[in-house]
């Protein structure tokens, strides 16, 4: 919380307020939604169109904090946004060293990397996977330097951690699993409705962290000896060795 502040008030004092996120899939979802539920604006880059990403950097350089998020360190489109923001900060003769923060686990190639460069480094916990790290560095860093009160999110997370430890009915954690776990015939699809709820965004975010689910899940079957998740890295390769084509290798789910 403290570190967070910190990194604020740099950027704030110097009038930098547009914050850019680079980060892929669950290393940028969690935070976009929590900006946009509050209000708070968060120019999240997750792409790698060329024309998307020319135009992100185009908008406010001379005003733009750059956060690079990775748990890997290693995605090549974090990289490559990384590296477009980096060419434009020295085209306009200003010092990417006050301008980019790194989130990213510790040991990774990007935290080298950053350290290198003299960036800002945030860890975050390895433990904690990267559908799950909303509440870690990598959804506090970028929304706490966007302007959202984390210290709130935080106690409000808080609040309802007994309620999904409960081991009974009232647990919304517990009522999902098994309406997911316990249809009959058991269903293979969900559907994400946003039916009122606050959380602008909530379907993408969620709907990233149950396929990854899915798919591990899966892939742990597949492990035991049963079949990997369908669509999967692993099924695409059984059909591949099935047709006589080479395997390739993919980067790890997370
Ligand atoms: O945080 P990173 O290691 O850069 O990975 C970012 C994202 O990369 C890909 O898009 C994966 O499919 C996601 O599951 C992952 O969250």
């Amino acid at each position: 919380m403290g570190e967070i502040a910190a990194i604020r008030e740099e950027p704030q004092a110097a009038g930098v307020d547009h914050v850019v996120l680079a980060g892929m899939g669950g290393s940028s979802l969690a935070p976009e939604v929590i900006c946009a539920t509050a209000g708070v604006p968060l120019t999240v880059l997750d792409s790698s169109d060329p024309d998307q990403v020319s135009a992100a950097v185009a908008e406010h350089l001379e005003r733009t904090v750059l956060v690079v998020s990775s748990k890997s360190g290693g995605t090549v489109e974090t990289d490559s946004q990384r590296r477009a923001y980096e060419d434009a900060f020295a085209k306009a003769g200003i010092e990417a060293t006050g301008r980019i923060v790194v989130v990213t686990d510790p040991g990774s190639p990007l935290e080298q990397s950053a350290r290198e460069a003299g960036y800002r480094v945030v860890l975050a916990d390895p433990n904690v996977g990267g559908r799950y790290s909303a509440l870690t560095a990598f959804g506090l860093v970028p929304s706490g330097l966007a302007g959202v009160d984390v210290g709130a999110l935080l106690d409000e997370a808080e609040s309802v951690t007994d309620l999904l430890a409960d081991d009974g009915e009232g647990n919304p954690g517990l009522v999902l699993g098994a309406a997911l776990g316990g249809t009959s015939p058991l269903r293979d699809k969900i559907v994400l409705a946003a039916d009122g709820t606050p959380l602008a965004g909530f379907g993408d975010w969620t709907e990233q962290a149950h396929r990854r689910e899915h798919r591990q899940a899966g892939h742990r079957r597949a492990a035991r000896g049963g079949r990997g998740p369908a669509g999967s890295r692993a099924a695409a390769a059984r059909g591949r060795r099935a047709a006589g084509a080479p395997g390739v290798r993919g980067r790890r789910d997370r």
